[in-house]
């Protein structure tokens, strides 16, 4: 008796949960319906964090179903579609703008670039979704995680931080650190070195950057420690430098922000004192970081605040000092900011500034190894703008700019175009506020409460990356999903009716500069957008462009990228091959990179390559054998 009514009990949950998803299900496809817009209707929401924890597992059991079955629906069902798949979805729906439809959620993906810039530009109109963002509140509120006043007063905070002294900090820190990878990465007698890992290095190069360049902390690289040439002169700093933890501390300054940053998403589970009692060692590990680092940002936030009232600015304009600057914390009855405002935002540009720079290094050298005609274009700009000069007579002002206008900036934009680090930028309609839209002369309706998905797929739109007659598709890979870094030198495809949009508050918008240099190809309004665009767009832009420019002169004044074929054959079988031999095996290697860059990449915060490594091999510039193009 009691089975059968906890059977008719459960059965009664059952038919109620699957009625009121019906329900749901209908009242979301006429939203759609009557929106105007293409729609194709989904069996789950494929954002929610059910479908994204385990489409792994239902992947395979649905790839069993007949191919008459598995239509555009089943391919949306993989996150990453748009990095996967481009274009396509977009050309199927016959409309660069088109919702999904599940029973929870009406999405939006958008392709058009005057559609984009509509969005970008109403940032009341398409806000960001907050609750996405509450978990980087780790230490407080930022320019990240909030909307409308108090983004306002978010952005008026940072803003005055990226400046070109800050960029000239960048430009130092990053020829340092790109010299410290570089012994790191030594090659041997043979002046070569397989690198098994390179996401990895250029993971930790990028996080000391962000460490000298954000907190004018200069970390020493395991391999560099007691070599004495990488102190500082004041010492101030020295505690936070090296492997041993100062006094105070469990963790040395270093561990603690790499393993904070690296493993961001178990912070997401609860705060550090949840963390540090869980069983999982991981977890304990980075509660254990995570309160470690929220004790070095007060300590730094101590000895900061103590150099600005006493006028000090030894080494230019780190971000943390500048966010004191501009905060007017020294006299704190004149300010309603907290310290929690400037903790808050000097972690998020830490984690907004430092996985993004190091996968745009990490595809550039792989692309550069797939690519030897565009790599040695790139040499040669480079030793033009250089002339020989030793690293330590670079100027960051006589040098940014030229490396701006030629093959470094085209390889930047190329890598950024076809592996853009966020590959989904999201923004929503408030719930129950629809908002109109135009599409090539059309009226349309965003439904209320639609999250909103900038698609990267737009970098892959032949609308706006034509292709050269005659190469429309190479190697079976259609030119705008191609990396081809000289679409960008080409200036007859400038686009003469560019117009930018007018801000309501410059201010707001923070002086961080153009996404590409006037003297390259300039893509339609909204068309490029790895670094967004509006009001929301990214603070960081030129930090990131000075950064990964410098480390291009560093690295290809000295030294070039091959793919390594290790795995198909030796050292000495390669100096043995003839040129044909020695394409054959590269193909091999090339056709590898090139499936695990399209397969095996997966969003967590960026695209990354997920469980698998592309090796490549650092050469001595003259001894390359694997001079290729794919
Ligand atoms: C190649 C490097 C980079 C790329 C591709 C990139 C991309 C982006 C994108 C797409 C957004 C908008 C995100 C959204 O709307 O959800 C963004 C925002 C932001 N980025 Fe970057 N970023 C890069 C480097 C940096 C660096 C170096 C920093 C700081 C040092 C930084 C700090 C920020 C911040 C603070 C925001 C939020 C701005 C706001 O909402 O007002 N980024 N970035």
């Amino acid at each position: 008796m009691a089975y059968l009514f906890v059977w008719s009990a459960i059965a009664c949950v059952l038919l109620y949960q699957g009625l009121t998803t019906y329900q749901r299900f209908r009242r979301n496809i006429a939203i759609a319906k009557a929106s105007g817009i293409a729609h194709v209707v989904l069996p789950v929401h494929v954002f929610g964090v059910p479908w994204l924890a385990t489409y792994y597992l239902w992947i395979p059991i649905l790839n069993k179903l007949p191919p008459s079955l598995r239509g555009l629906w089943f391919e949306l069902l993989d996150p990453e579609w748009a990095h996967r798949l481009g274009h396509g979805p977009f050309e199927r729906m016959g409309s660069d703008v088109f919702l999904t439809v599940s029973a929870s959620t009406i999405m939006a993906f958008v392709a058009d670039a005057d559609v984009v810039t509509q969005i970008t530009t109403r940032r009341n109109d398409f806000p960001k979704p907050l609750k996405m963002y509450t978990r980087l509140d780790l230490y407080g509120k930022n320019l990240v995680s909030t909307e409308g006043a108090d983004w306002r007063m978010h952005r008026k905070l940072t803003a005055p931080s990226f400046g070109e002294r800050n960029n000239e900090l960048v430009f130092t820190e990053t020829l340092h650190h790109t010299n410290a990878l570089l012994r790191m990465w030594k090659p041997d007698q043979n002046h070569s070195r397989t690198l098994t890992d390179p996401g990895n290095d250029t993971m930790t190069w990028a996080l000391y950057i962000i460490s000298g360049a954000g907190f004018d902390i200069r970390v020493t690289w395991p391999h560099d420690e007691g070599k004495s040439e990488v102190d500082k002169s004041d010492g101030a700093d020295n505690g936070f430098t090296g492997s041993r933890p100062p006094p105070g501390h469990s963790m040395n300054y270093r561990e603690a922000l790499s393993e904070l940053l690296h493993n961001i998403m178990w912070t997401f589970i609860g705060p550090a004192s949840v963390l540090t009692k869980s069983p999982i060692k991981v977890h304990r590990k980075v509660g254990q970081a995570m309160s470690e680092w929220g004790n070095y940002m007060d300590e730094i936030f101590q000895l900061k605040k103590n150099q600005v009232s006493s006028g000090q600015d030894a080494h230019g304009m780190d971000l943390f000092r500048a966010l004191i600057r501009n905060s007017g914390i020294l006299d704190e009855s004149q300010t309603t900011i907290q310290k929690s405002d400037l903790l808050g935002n000097a972690f998020v540009l830490m984690l907004a500034g430092h996985e993004t720079t190091a996968n745009a290094l990490h595809y550039s050298l792989i692309f550069l190894a797939m690519r030897w005609s565009s790599q040695k274009k790139l040499q040669d700009d480079v030793d033009e703008v250089i002339q020989g000069r030793p690293i330590a007579d670079w100027k960051y002002e006589e040098t940014f700019q030229k490396l701006f206008n030629g093959m470094p900036a085209a390889v930047m934009n190329e890598t950024l175009r076809i592996m853009t680090p966020i590959n989904n930028i999201p923004k929503t309609t408030a719930s129950g506020r629809p908002q109109q839209f135009s599409m090539r002369g059309e009226q349309y309706t965003m439904p209320g409460g639609t999250q909103i998905s900038l698609s990267c797929a737009i970098h892959k739109n032949p609308r706006y990356w034509p292709a050269p007659p005659g190469e429309e598709v190479v190697n079976g890979i259609p030119d705008a999903q191609r990396f081809r870094p000289e679409r960008w030198l080409n200036k007859s495809q400038t686009v003469d009716s560019f117009t930018d949009v007018a801000y309501d508050d410059e201010e707001l918008r923070g002086p961080s500069g153009e996404d590409t240099s006037s003297s390259l190809f300039k893509p339609v309004k909204g068309s490029y957008i790895p670094f967004s665009d509006g009001f929301r767009s990214c603070i960081g832009r030129r930090f990131a462009q000075v950064e990964l420019l410098t480390a291009f002169a560093v690295i290809f004044t000295q030294y070039s990228v091959e793919l390594a074929v290790d795995e198909w054959a030796s050292d000495v079988e390669v100096e043995a091959m003839d040129e044909a031999g020695r394409e054959a095996v590269w193909r091999k290697a090339a056709d590898r990179a090139w499936w695990l860059l399209e397969k095996k990449t997966a969003s967590i915060i960026t695209l990354q390559l997920r469980g698998h490594t592309i090796p490549i091999r650092l050469v001595k510039r003259g001894e390359e054998k694997l001079k290729f193009d794919y």
